[in-house]
């Protein structure tokens, strides 16, 4: 098995007693190298598990190891975070922020990538004047200059407009392709995620209820039209009857019987769906995210 970049175990984070907690009982492993999309509700805690990756914050109980490492505030040279609101000096000019980024990563500043990414933008202006999505632009151009092994992206491409999203997506894809980065990107516009991304960890309530590669997760479930009968033994995510007539995305107990309903996969995006509209439906993670290998259970 690969290396892990991320190792959640029992993580929780409560911002303060009156407020609930934010994240709980987060177990998962993301495999390095991979493109993780993190989904999930408004609220559900993602920007919270990105920033305790990060080492910004610390659990409140359980742990998080980055890259090995259990402590993930001393590995900060080896990640590059970019948060929701992409902080950058205002004063600074856009050269100059290029140049603050070279200094402060000397020896592993790669000004090729950075440039690539900046390229476009006004390099005399300063930070305060620039757009909401040229200070994405920036924000992501010193991430990728500063050579990490791990990129965590908060909602990267919320601001960009889609000839820009469309052009960074592909740096950041070659960028893992050439390097081995991983990278963890949440977002909540999901079919730009389906073709982008490998893995995925949908975290709801301050919990993961999927995690894994987008294939096995899609394969794991069914959806199934046809008479309405019983769909045991799999697990219905959800369903709905139209008079005889039943659809539903079921996850999947074994093989599903074609010859009495009509079997097609999903799309990572229904499946996503489904799962947001049911909030009640079982966790599921894949064996390399951490859960159960087939198997096992039953020979325990
Ligand atoms: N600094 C903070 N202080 C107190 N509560 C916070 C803080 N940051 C987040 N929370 C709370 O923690 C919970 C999870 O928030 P978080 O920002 O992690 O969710 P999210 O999934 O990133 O949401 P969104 O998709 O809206 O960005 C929410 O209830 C939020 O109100």
């Amino acid at each position: 098995m690969t290396g892990a970049a991320i190792e959640a175990d029992g993580l929780g984070m409560l911002y303060g007693r009156r407020r609930g907690w934010a994240l709980r009982d987060c177990s998962f492993r993301l495999p390095a190298g991979r493109i993780c999309a993190l989904v999930g509700p408004n609220g559900a805690g993602k920007s919270t598990l990105l920033a305790l990756a990060a080492g910004l914050l610390r659990p409140t109980e359980g742990t998080v190891r980055v890259l090995g490492a259990a402590d993930p505030a001393g590995t900060r040279h080896r990640v590059a975070y970019v948060a929701q609101d992409k902080p950058l000096y205002p004063q600074l000019t856009v050269a100059g922020t290029l140049r603050a980024g070279a200094d402060l990563n000397p020896g592993t500043w790669d000004g090729e990538a950075a440039g690539r990414i900046a390229g476009p933008l006004p390099h005399g202006a300063k930070v305060r004047s620039l757009s909401g999505g040229q200070r994405t632009r920036l924000a992501l151009a010193l991430a990728l200059g500063k050579r990490a092994e791990l990129l965590l992206l908060d909602e990267p491409m919320a601001d960009l407009d889609p000839l820009a999203r469309h052009q960074l997506m592909g740096a950041l894809m070659a960028e893992a392709a050439d390097h081995a980065t991983t990278i963890v990107m949440s977002s909540h516009i999901l079919t730009e995620l389906e073709g982008a991304c490998d893995y995925v960890l949908l975290v709801d309530g301050g919990r993961v209820r999927l995690g894994g590669e987008s294939e096995d997760l899609v394969a794991a479930h069914a959806r199934i039209t046809g008479q309405v009968r019983d769909l045991a033994p799999h697990t219905v995510i959800e369903s709905r009857t139209t008079g005889r007539q039943l659809s539903a995305l079921v996850r999947k107990e074994g093989r599903v019987d074609d010859t009495a309903w009509d079997v097609t996969e999903p799309s990572l995006e229904e499946l996503l769906l489904a799962h947001l509209r049911t909030p009640g439906a079982p966790a599921l993670l894949t064996p390399s995210a951490g859960g159960p290998v087939p198997g096992e259970v039953a020979a325990a």
